[in-house]
């Protein structure tokens, strides 16, 4: 197995330091450098929990790519900041795996432009938990034969995006198969916005969030006398580490943008 040299944006962040964990564990992944816009010089290791790593902490992601030689980048920042990395690392030569989500279909088309353009990998994947992923996959082979869906996903309260990435891949795969419908009756009426959920292709779209949670989603099917619930819990990070691995390995093999780990799982 080839060595791979691995810059993390977002390292003191949920995800983050999970993946920080995920690289020291994997014989072949070398973690170079991380980027955390809040700090500036130094070493990894001046954090809370990550005592004797010494790895060099850069705030600006530019200055990161001068210094570092690195193949791989992986975004676990903010929506805000998730498409200014991905593009700097791609202007680099640096393969990027993203799992910060907020991303649009204008943002992925971009990007898959400059792939094809550097003939450089890139892996957009809204979830990394193989359960969630195969939560999608079963959601859209359901969406063939039922019309009328409900989305409902539930997550921690300090999430910034609403819908989440996996809603909205979510959506976007039944709409790939789902015959078009606008759902609910035809006079329906909002007595207080937004209690019908975001309209997605007639679907709707529910975001729940409470302390307690961490990351779950329940697809709802109905028709004439029956629903079908098909559902997916994250209870911590680590479940999304095997999907992180699995990107990181992959995205040195391909040469285009691929949206979804769906698009790479066996
Ligand atoms: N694809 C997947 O399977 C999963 C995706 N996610 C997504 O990953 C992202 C991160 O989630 P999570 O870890 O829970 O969020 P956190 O808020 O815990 O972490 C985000 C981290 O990014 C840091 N950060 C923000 N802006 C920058 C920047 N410009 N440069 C460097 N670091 C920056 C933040 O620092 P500070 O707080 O100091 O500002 C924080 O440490 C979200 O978009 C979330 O939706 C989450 C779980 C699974
Ligand atoms: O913010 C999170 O926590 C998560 N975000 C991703 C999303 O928006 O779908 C993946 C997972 O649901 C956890």
């Amino acid at each position: 197995m080839r060595d791979i040299k691995i810059v993390i944006a977002g390292p003191r962040g949920r995800m983050g330091r999970e993946a920080v964990r995920l690289v020291q564990q994997t014989d072949n992944f070398h973690l170079v450098a991380v980027v955390d816009h809040k700090n500036d010089g130094g070493s990894l290791s001046d954090f809370d929990g990550f005592s004797g790593l010494d790895i060099p902490v850069y705030s600006n992601i530019e200055e990161c790519f001068q210094k570092v030689e690195a193949d791989v980048l992986i975004v676990l920042t903010t929506p805000e900041f998730g498409m200014l990395h991905t593009k700097t690392a791609l202007s680099y030569g640096v393969r990027p795996v993203v799992g910060t989500t907020g991303f649009t279909k204008e943002n992925v088309n971009e990007l898959e432009a400059i792939c094809k353009e550097k003939g450089l990998g890139c892996i957009i994947a809204p979830n990394f938990a193989i359960g969630a992923v195969l939560m999608m996959k079963f959601a859209q082979l359901a969406g063939k034969y039922f019309n009328d869906v409900e989305i409902i996903e539930l997550h921690h309260d300090e999430k910034l995006d609403a819908p989440s990435g996996t809603a909205v891949k979510t959506a976007e795969m039944i709409a790939e198969v789902r015959e078009a419908k606008q759902q609910g009756h035809l006079n329906e009426k909002e007595t207080i916005a937004g209690a019908r959920g975001a309209d997605f292709d007639g679907m709707r779209i529910h975001s729940v969030r409470l302390p307690g949670l961490i990351a779950h989603q329940q697809v709802m099917f109905g028709a004439t006398g029956q629903t079908l619930t098909i559902r997916h819990d994250s209870y911590n990070r680590a479940s999304f580490m095997s999907g992180v691995k699995l990107a990181v390995d992959t995205v040195m093999k391909i040469d285009t943008l691929i949206y979804g780990l769906e698009n790479i799982i066996e």
